[in-house]
């Protein structure tokens, strides 16, 4: 059945005259994975921060299933979990009282040992909270979030300072939490994470939702990309290839990507060009646009827009 567990409608989100959500709106359904991508500042925590019920919203609606996560805050509370950015521990503890602090205040909390395992720090009981590195403390929080079995999961940048064993090991984590059924509201710096994981994915940007949808959704908007190196031509030769259809021309130093919904002729047509100077086109592929381009061009258009 495809219930909706999170929902938003037309939120904003004010500090004192800085509007740092304007508007948005999304659902996600049970047992799903839903992400917010964005730039600095875009205002996913703050999106967060009203759904945790953290503080109520200037304009609009959240709830999380089917509650308001502020005023009806105990029917939510411990179906919940949480992974913020920054999370309080006391660095005095060791993991394993830690852990056993919070499972006192859990109702129906995971035992110890199996909740230490399922993020991989079984090995780290006795040490203490402070002598952690930056990546075992961020695991220590995503136990405590899957502690008491919660039916959804707010994880905000689950992976920062990650090393990328401990990365794939959350993803598989993440993964099998959503195949148990729970539902899961990810914010996230690295876009691989989000191409992994998620169902469905929002960019936001400057407190909007500039796309929303299946990756396939937000790819399929876009051009096809040809891209290749060219030494030694200035990049302001290329958009003036005579009959090249591209929709933009972007260059890195001497690597170019042509956005086209032609590929086949601009391909034609630029082996052409670059045949009769007797240029080669090194490195040249076709492909669709990755997840990390689109998020680039959606921050730059809309920086320009501003
Ligand atoms: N308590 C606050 N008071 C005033 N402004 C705030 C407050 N919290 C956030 N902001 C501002 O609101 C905007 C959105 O912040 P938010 O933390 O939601 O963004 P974000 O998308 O999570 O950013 P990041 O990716 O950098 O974590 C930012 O401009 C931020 O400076």
């Amino acid at each position: 059945m495809n219930t909706t567990v999170i929902e938003v409608r037309d939120l904003h989100q004010r500090y004192d005259d800085f509007e740092a959500v304007r508007g948005i709106s999304f659902e996600v359904a049970r047992g799903e994975l839903y992400a917010l991508l964005g730039t600095n500042g875009a205002g996913k925590t703050t999106t967060l921060d009203v759904l945790e019920g953290f503080h109520p919203p200037t304009k609009g609606q959240a709830r999380v299933l089917g509650h308001d996560p502020l005023t009806e805050r105990a029917a939510v509370r411990q179906r919940v979990g949480l992974v913020l950015q920054e999370a309080g521990f006391y660095k005095d503890l060791t993991v394993a009282e830690t852990v056993d602090a919070w499972r006192r205040w859990t109702p129906r909390a995971l035992e110890r040992r199996h909740v230490l395992e399922r993020v991989g720090l079984a090995h780290r009981e006795a040490v203490r909270v402070a002598q952690l590195s930056g990546g075992e403390k961020r695991r220590l929080d995503l136990a405590l979030a899957i502690l008491g079995r919660p039916e959804v999961l707010f994880l905000d940048e689950p992976t920062t300072g990650l090393d990328p064993e401990a990365r794939r090991n959350v993803w598989a984590l993440v993964r099998e939490m959503v195949a148990e059924g729970v539902t899961v509201l990810l914010t996230t710096h690295y876009l691989d994470e989000a191409e992994h994981l998620a169902q469905r994915l929002a960019i936001m940007h400057a407190g909007r939702i500039v796309t929303e949808g299946t990756l396939g959704d937000v790819v399929a908007g876009r051009g096809t990309r040809i891209a290749f190196r060219l030494p030694g031509v200035r990049p302001s030769e290329l958009p003036y290839v005579p009959g090249l259809t591209r929709r933009s021309v972007r260059a890195d130093g001497d690597a170019y990507a042509v956005e086209t919904d032609e590929p086949q002729e601009d391909l034609r047509v630029l082996l052409t060009w670059a045949h009769e100077r007797g240029l080669e086109l090194t490195g040249l592929e076709v492909r669709r646009p990755s997840l990390e381009e689109i998020f680039l061009e959606v921050a730059e258009t809309e920086r320009v827009a501003a």
